[in-house]
């Protein structure tokens, strides 16, 4: 049999996940890659692997698009990994800079700015732009909330928004998936998440960064009638945008 393809997010939120796999046998029936966010997504939109982890805004580009885990990268409220970074008060963004990273949350920017905030912003992905403000997500945040004026989590303002959950990356496949492999997969990501102390003790510490509580309470990883909820509701202001 062919091993399925894989591709998952590189970063520390994702560490739980990887653990699981690569300590059950699923590891001997896939070709697991690490890559950044948005190449995660380019990969399954292609073809080029079966199933990421996909960021969600990136559903819509992807033929046969289906969710076949019960688990994601999600948060209820803060998430402490994906911030509008700003020098200035919210209101006073006139230039954002987008993450090269990131699809969701380039997209919750737009989506907070546009409907919550009802700010109008130019939005840019120049690396020499300088920009009021700035989007940036993933382990390149962590302890970095203090180097700004002001620093938005997008997962506590998309719940004062909504009242919803966020989810920002799901598991996402291209083609059909055997329910043999999806529940083993779902084991496997179960076991990586009830190990979660044994993945804390291997992670290096980060200065002004709590990596206990980023990992057991800011993000949280189960796939909810809520959480699904929100995902609609995300993708439907995106259509807006
Ligand atoms: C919580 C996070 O979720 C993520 C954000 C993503 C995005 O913005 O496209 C994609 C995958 C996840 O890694 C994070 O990266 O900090």
């Amino acid at each position: 049999m062919d091993k399925i393809k894989i591709s998952a997010v590189a970063y520390t939120n994702t560490k739980a996940f990887i653990y699981g796999l690569e300590h059950s046998d699923i590891i001997n029936k896939i070709d697991l890659s690490l890559d950044i966010p948005s190449d995660c997504a380019a990969k399954v939109i292609s073809g080029q692997a079966d199933i990421g982890l996909m960021p969600v805004a990136a559903i819509p580009l992807v033929p046969n698009a289906n969710i076949v885990a019960d688990y994601c990268i999600g948060s209820d409220g803060a998430v402490n990994s994906v911030f509008i970074f700003s020098d200035v008060p919210v209101e006073e963004i006139k230039t954002l800079r987008l993450d090269s990273h990131s699809r969701t949350s380039n997209n919750l920017a737009k989506v907070l700015l546009k409907f919550y905030w009802k700010q109008d912003v130019e939005f840019t992905t120049d690396l020499n732009a300088k920009t009021d403000a700035i989007v940036l997500i993933g382990d390149r945040t962590f302890g970095k909330k203090d180097d700004f004026a002001f620093a938005y989590d997008m997962g506590a303002e998309w719940k004062n928004f909504t009242g919803l959950p966020f989810m920002y990356a799901a598991w996402v496949a291209n083609k059909e998936i055997s329910q043999e492999f999806k529940d083993e997969f779902n084991e496997a990501l179960k076991f990586g998440l009830e190990h979660r102390k044994e993945v804390l003790q291997d992670l290096p510490q980060t200065d002004n960064f709590d990596l206990k509580d980023y990992l057991y309470h800011k993000l949280q990883f189960e796939v909810t009638e809520d959480r699904k909820k929100a995902l609609n509701l995300f993708l439907a202001y995106i259509q807006e945008l």
